[in-house]
């Protein structure tokens, strides 16, 4: 947003990386436009309905395969029973992009092959609680990308969901990596700030972060 303050890019904890404003405004239309459609079908989005019985207040889509707690599919059993979209080249080579920009580390980039991605639209009064990513049966990088709305994004360990932990913001543009030691971090996001968003981007309200993941799956 600030362009006058430079944010550089950090390791927040070993593996976890920020890099801020990688994304310009272009590209950040063209994955509004991809995750308006993914949110339209062959899933709609929906809020994902948690095993006790309570709804996630984000609303979630996802293509590749289908995540719902504790597990991937390729049809969305708990919606409307159809196959995901298919996870597309260009995200592919995104996420391969993205991971070169956080770790520079050209061999990894080129290894990296995401085959899900969970596109998570919230509006102001929107959480998530602190979590870890152990759905997938791989420990390849979480590669996170952010639109609209600035949050307050918490990374932090891998053994408890409590502190020790670091609060960062995440803004439009910024690509955001959890890998190496920090692969299964706990990290959530406490809170979104209503309206900082630039609707240049095509989103008039509320953020949207898509996670690539490698599942591990066949
Ligand atoms: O919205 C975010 O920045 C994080 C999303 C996330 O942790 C997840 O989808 O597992
Ligand atoms: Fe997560």
């Amino acid at each position: 947003m600030n362009a006058l303050i430079p944010r550089p890019a950090m390791e927040v904890a070993p593996g976890a990386w920020h890099v801020p404003g990688w994304l310009g405004t272009a590209q950040q239309r063209e994955l509004v436009t991809a995750c308006r459609a993914w949110a339209t079908g062959p899933v709609p989005i929906r809020h994902t309905r948690l095993p006790r019985g309570g709804v996630m207040s984000v609303q979630t889509v996802c293509v590749g395969w289908h995540w719902r707690p504790y597990e991937y599919t390729r049809t969305a059993d708990d919606v409307n029973g159809r196959r995901v979209a298919d996870f597309p080249d260009w995200l592919v080579r995104l996420g391969r992009r993205a991971l070169l920009e956080a770790y520079g580390d050209e061999e990894a980039a080129r290894d990296y092959t995401p085959d899900t991605a969970l596109i998570n639209f919230y509006d102001g009064q929107a959480r998530m609680g602190m979590h870890q990513d152990k759905d997938e049966r791989s420990s390849a990088p979480v590669v996170s990308l952010s639109v609209g709305d600035t949050c307050v994004f918490r990374v932090g360990n891998t053994e408890t969901r409590t502190k020790p932990y670091t609060d960062i913001e995440l803004s439009s543009g910024d690509l955001f990596v959890l890998g190496g030691p920090s692969r299964f971090a706990y990290h959530g996001v406490p809170r979104v700030h209503e309206g900082t968003g630039d609707p240049a981007t095509g989103l008039r309200s509320g953020r949207l972060n898509i996670t690539m993941r490698v599942t591990g799956l066949a």
